[in-house]
This record gives C-alpha cells, structure tokens and sequence, in this order.
C-alpha cells in the first residue's frame, strides 16, 4: 500500500507555545486513521496543516504526493473536508446544499442522490438545511464533503454533540465511506469510537503524539488484567480465590467480581463448576492505554 499522507517533524506555535510539537506520522491509502486526544491536544491544528488550511511554522506534509501549503488547487478536488463548525449555504434545502458543493467540482448530478441515499438524507432531500436536527446536519455536512468523490477523507470529530443513537447511525455512514475505498482521517476525543472505527490511531495530548498503532495492540501492549464477573451465588468467594489464575475477587451488590492475566483457565474452571450465570468479561480499553502514558484519568 501507498502513503497517502506523510508528516513529519510538524510544529504550531501560537504565541511561542507549541500547541503542535514534533508530530510525525503517516496514513496508508485506504487506511481509517483517527487522532485521538482531549479537548486542545492539537488534533484541529494538526488536520488543518495537513489539508492546507494552516501553515506550519515547521515541518512538511506529503498529501497525494503533494506539498498541500501554500494552497494546492490541484489537491482540493481530491480531498474532503468536514470543518468542526458546519456552515451551509441560507434557505437551501440538502439536495440543494449538494448540488451547489458538487457544481463546483463538476461532480454529475447522480451523485447528489448517491450521496443523499449513502447518509440516509433521501426523505430530508427537500427540507431546508437549518430545519435538521444536529445529527442529519452532520450527516449532511460529511455529505457535502464526499459529492465530488474525493480519495482522502477529514472529519474533524464528526459526532460531537450527537446523542447516542445518532452518533451510532454516523458510525455506520463513515464504515460505509472506508469500505468504499476513502481514506479517512478522524479526529476524535471519543476513545469508545476510536477504537470501533479505526485501523490505527494516534493519541495525541499537549501537541504530542503519546503511541501509535491498531488500538487492539495498544491496549494488548498494556498488560492489564482481564475482569470477569459471575452472578453473586455462582461462586462462593473462598472457592473463587483457589480458582487457576485469580489475581483478585471482590464482591458487590448483584456480582463476584474476579480479575486475571490469564482468563482462559480460569473461564474454563467456572464453566466446570457451572458458575457462569451473568458471564461478563471486560478487557482493558483505549481509557486505560491513555491512564498509562499520562498518569491522569481520561477526559474528553
Ligand atoms: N488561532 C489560534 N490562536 C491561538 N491559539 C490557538 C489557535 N488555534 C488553536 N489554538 C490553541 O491550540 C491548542 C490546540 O487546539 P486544537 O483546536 O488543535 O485542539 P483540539 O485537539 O482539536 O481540541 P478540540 O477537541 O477542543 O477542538 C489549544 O490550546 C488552542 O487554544
């Protein structure tokens, strides 16, 4: 696979503080990549420099092969842009919005439908933009940013302000987006949505890039322990602690609650003891890849 994208040594200062400090990575075509971090760890500023939209102070970015600063027209019919802040265009309906985008790029006027049916705006067609609700407004922005089949992707933490349901439908939209091929580049402060939709991420805090790689390794790379609970009165507690491979076991209210490092023998041995009722078994997730790097609890 190609590089689709390729920074290296990127560097922001606003007012001699590096809000972007020696950030190096690369993205593969095809790839769904996410920069993730809090609120001001430099995500904005970072795709900003790399869709052309900010200058660095130093540093390069390759995008499609091409220095995207100064402005390069030759990338814009290339590239999507989905800015955190939506505007749309006053009074216009959606079909509208995206045939008004999609005429600049001479994109066919088939593709406004395509467009409107892939995220699920065909029965908003002829509503007004300003009369959707904030989830079909997104929609309709990421829309907007994909009428003129670009390759490459930006979406600056689209399901921000979303209720849960609504951020699951856009989840679907942008899977849909990358099985088509796009490469996607996400920002997000969502740990539970990284580590669902992409490939690889970046954590990201205070302008650094903390680790790198397929979220599953970062937090396999952690070694923490795996927590499984049983119903209370599946287990008694001094059995439970003779069991292979407990590290710990606590109780509360509605369940025994053992950890373990290694949970195969230990989930064979409550399945011969037919102490299985309620199973749940939680590994370690991306929050505790950032608890470990930082020292601090993650909050977005
Ligand atoms: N034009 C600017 N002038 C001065 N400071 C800025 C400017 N743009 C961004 N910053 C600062 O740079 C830091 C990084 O901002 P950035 O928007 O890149 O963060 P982020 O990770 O995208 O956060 P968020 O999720 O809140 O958008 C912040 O401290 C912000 O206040």
């Amino acid at each position: 696979m190609t590089d689709t994208i390729e920074v290296e040594g990127l560097v922001k200062r606003y007012a001699g503080k590096a809000v972007v400090d020696d950030v190096a990575f690369t993205v593969r075509e095809g790839e769904f990549f996410g920069l993730l971090g809090p609120n001001g760890a430099g995500k904005t500023t970072t795709l900003e420099m790399i869709e052309g939209l900010r200058e660095p102070d130093a540093g390069t970015v390759r995008l499609l092969g091409e220095a995207p600063w100064p402005r390069n027209p030759a990338l814009l019919p290339r590239i999507g842009v989905q800015l955190q802040a939506t505007a749309f265009f006053d009074r216009l309906t959606a079909r509208e919005q995206l045939s008004t985008f999609g005429s600049l790029y001479d994109a066919p006027a088939s593709r406004v439908d395509e467009m409107l049916e892939l995220v699920g705006l065909t029965d908003k067609a002829d509503t007004q933009a300003e009369k959707l609700s904030g989830g079909q407004a997104q929609r309709l922005s990421i829309a907007c940013a994909l009428v003129h089949d670009p390759d490459v992707v930006f979406l600056d933490e689209p399901t921000a302000a979303l209720d849960p349901q609504a951020r699951r439908n856009l989840w679907d939209v942008l899977r849909e987006i990358n099985a088509r091929g796009k490469t996607v580049v996400l920002t997000t402060h969502y740990m539970d949505e990284a580590e669902l939709l992409c490939d690889r991420v970046a954590i990201i805090d205070e302008g650094r890039i903390l680790r790198m790689g397929p979220p599953a390794e970062l937090v396999r790379g952690l070694d923490a322990p795996v927590r499984i609970s049983v119903e209370r009165g599946a287990l008694q507690l001094d059995e439970a602690r003779t069991l292979p491979g407990v590290d710990e076991v606590s109780e509360d209210a509605a369940s025994v609650v053992l950890t373990s490092r290694t949970p195969a023998p230990l989930l064979s041995a409550l399945a011969d003891r037919d102490a299985l009722a309620g199973l749940q078994v939680r590994g370690a997730t991306l929050e505790d890849v950032f608890l470990d790097l930082t020292g601090r609890a993650y909050r977005a």
